[in-house]
């Protein structure tokens, strides 16, 4: 959307160093990528039930209450039987391979310009930490079709159309994501201005965003993707068969989510973080990596039109029940994420009075270091 191209062009985000070719560095982790610091949060217990991320099948009659309670506690929950079919996850897949084994100098013919939200680069928030994390990604933000045409002269069609179905699919799923996590939260589409009469959300942005996190020499010691929360309403993220993705609980630490084959990771991003008034956790997750397995990832990010103002849903909001942030559009947010990045939430915060109606959790820190 062009708005959201807007944010980036008015916070333009410079990432400091060159691109890497993960390729020549198999032997021996660099220096600029070893993250020395003691982790700031233990690891969860990991053989209790109550640290292990909700699974939800979507067929199940009780999902509405379970993606409710998922969404309250965890902020994160695993979707199966959700009914995108499977050829779209092994064509993405495909499509991530594809691109992300170019070489480099092919790859940087579609690189991400700094006040772009579009193309090949590092993790936009690269910018934020003093080392590199070990990975690399793709944004698309509408047609891919000028940057495939510089990837793949030839074969640009096929993987355009494998991007077109895959976001249509997700669409129609974020869409009834929407409806059941609004229905959690006792709001009706009619409260939302842009649900659309039959809740369907059509004008919603959305951007599509690869990741790779190649195998690594010193995994321990390395940081596939530092600790964020995503700025969205929602984010569906589709994971291959390799493990890396982890999410802060409160209480607990950081928990594992094992990749589902066919499973879809949704979390809560911040928009809905404060739409719900501070109800449901927008959850702080990384990606960590491994010595063996190349790993791959596409997350649809889900977010409300152009210049659609989000704030705290006023059933949310009354008597003990404080409206904690003031009202902003998706492109400002982004706008203020790429200043203040995980301090992003306070800065649009206008009440720290919380009663023990909620459960707001503050990650309002980008300290976050692996030892
Ligand atoms: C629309 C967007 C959300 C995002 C920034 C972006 O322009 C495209 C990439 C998204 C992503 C993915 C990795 C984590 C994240 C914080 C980042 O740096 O880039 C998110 C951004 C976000 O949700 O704020
Ligand atoms: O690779 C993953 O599992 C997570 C990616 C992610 O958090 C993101 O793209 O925002
Ligand atoms: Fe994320």
């Amino acid at each position: 959307m062009p708005s959201l191209s807007e944010a980036f062009r008015a916070h333009p985000v410079y990432l400091h160093h060159k691109h890497s070719d993960f390729n020549s560095l198999q032997h021996k982790l660099p220096d600029s990528y070893a993250w020395t610091q003691p982790d700031s949060h233990a690891y969860a217990d990991t053989n209790s039930d109550n640290n292990t991320v909700p699974v939800i099948d979507l067929k199940d009659p009780n999902a509405p209450n379970l993606i409710g309670h998922a969404c309250r506690r965890w902020g994160v929950f695993q979707l199966v039987n959700h009914g995108v079919p499977f050829t779209l996850f092994t064509d993405i897949q495909r499509a991530c391979l594809a691109l992300f084994s170019l070489p480099l100098h092919q790859k940087l013919k579609a690189a991400r310009s700094p006040d772009a939200v579009s193309g090949y680069g590092r993790a936009p928030i690269s910018s934020f930490f003093p080392k590199l994390m070990w990975s690399e990604c793709f944004t698309i933000l509408d047609s891919p079709h000028h940057l495939f045409l510089q990837l793949w002269p030839q074969d640009h069609a096929k993987y355009s159309e494998i991007v077109k179905d895959y976001e249509a699919a997700m669409k129609e799923l974020a869409a009834k994501l929407m409806r059941l996590v609004l229905a959690s939260l006792g709001i009706s589409k009619e409260d939302v201005k842009w649900a659309g009469p039959r809740g369907e959300f059509n004008g919603a942005c959305a951007a599509l965003h690869w990741n790779s996190y190649p195998s690594c020499p010193d995994p321990d010691r390395a940081m596939g993707l530092a600790a964020h929360t995503d700025s969205t309403l929602l984010t569906i993220l589709h994971q291959n068969n390799v493990s890396g993705l982890q999410v802060l609980k409160d209480g607990e630490g950081w928990v594992a989510v094992p990749p589902l084959s066919g499973g879809l990771v949704v979390n809560i991003g911040d928009l809905l973080h404060i739409l719900s008034n501070g109800l449901y956790p927008s959850v702080l997750h990384r990606v960590r990596v491994n010595r063996s397995w190349q790993r791959f990832s596409v997350a649809y990010l889900y977010g409300p039109p152009r210049n659609v103002e989000v704030s705290p849903n006023e059933k949310l909001v009354g008597p003990g029940r404080p409206c904690l942030y003031r009202s902003v559009s998706w492109k400002e947010y982004l706008g203020i994420k790429a200043k203040h990045f995980n301090k992003a939430l306070s800065a649009v915060r206008i009440s720290s009075s919380i009663n023990g109606l909620f459960d707001v959790k503050e990650v309002q820190n980008n300290d976050f270091h692996v030892g």
